[in-house]
């Protein structure tokens, strides 16, 4: 098993409070990885580590082997292959769904400004595949024909698709998603659901996840790392998490959500 993302003795704190503390796991290549914990357990916060919005005060992470991602900005994770959806879907306001999908191609200016001015062949060639491919996501995510329609005005599952889209739109070697199923109704998450599943075996990225949805986290993921107090309690199959005393203690009077 080849590992795409290591994190090691990831440690940090705000204020006084360390939100994370010592936190190491190995993500393998092409793995479904669910992150999982009550509130405020620090699920967030470990993404936002290795998405470098936050600089841990320390620890390693690195990704694909050699990259060391404390050597990256925010902005360059999705030129490496890294990239994410939010808790609260961020979509452009005054962009049509299918625009929101465009902006995730970050290679869009290849041929450079210049040529892009003059709409040269190459530019309007590269601009038809580009969409193309948009429609593509489109369609495998079950969200076409809207393509022409506001983006923001989507109802909030239709959305988190969308943002899910853009995150498809850059080839990415890895997706981190954070509550992709908040928000969702019943029949959106099973779709959800089945759709995460799809994603890696046809898009051939890995996946790492944080939901409060249990069903949804068992029965996706193949492996789960469960945190309290910023550090981890257990690691382990699905079944192994659910029958983890220390992860049922934690859950402590929300048993139901552990068990799924
Ligand atoms: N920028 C910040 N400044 C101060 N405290 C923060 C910051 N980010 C996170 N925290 C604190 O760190 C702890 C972990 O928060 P985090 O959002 O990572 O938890 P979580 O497991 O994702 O929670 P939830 O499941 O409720 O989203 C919390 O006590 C939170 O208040």
């Amino acid at each position: 098993m080849e590992p795409i993302l290591q994190v090691e003795d990831l440690s940090i704190s705000f204020g006084g409070l360390k939100a994370i503390d010592n936190l190491s796991f190995t993500v393998e290549k092409n793995a479904i990885y669910g992150l999982i914990g009550p509130n405020g357990a620090g699920k967030t916060t470990v993404f936002n580590c290795i998405s470098r919005f936050y600089t841990p005060d320390k620890g390693k992470l690195t990704f694909q082997g050699h990259i060391n991602l404390l050597d990256y900005k925010v902005h360059q994770m999705v030129d490496i292959g890294l990239v994410r959806t939010f808790q609260n879907v961020e979509l452009f306001k005054n962009l049509t769904v299918l625009e929101n999908l465009i902006i995730g191609q970050h290679s869009i200016t290849k041929g450079g400004i210049l040529s892009q001015g003059f709409r040269l062949p190459f530019v309007k060639k590269e601009e038809k595949r580009i969409r193309e491919k948009a429609l593509d996501i489109m369609d495998f995510l079950g969200i076409r024909g809207i393509e022409h329609f506001p983006g923001a005005a989507q109802p909030y599952g239709v959305m988190k698709l969308i943002e899910l889209g853009r995150a498809l739109m850059s080839n990415p070697k890895m997706i981190i998603l954070d509550e992709p199923a908040a928000g969702m109704n019943h029949s959106e998450t099973q779709t959800l659901t089945n759709l995460i599943k799809k994603i890696r075996d046809e898009f051939n990225v890995t996946i790492i996840l944080v939901e409060h949805d249990m069903n949804l986290v068992m029965e996706v993921c193949e492996k789960i790392c469960a945190i309290n107090f910023g550090s981890k309690i257990a690691e382990g199959s699905p079944k192994e998490i659910q029958n983890h005393p220390a992860v049922q203690e934690a859950y402590l009077g929300k048993e139901d959500e552990v068990h799924a």
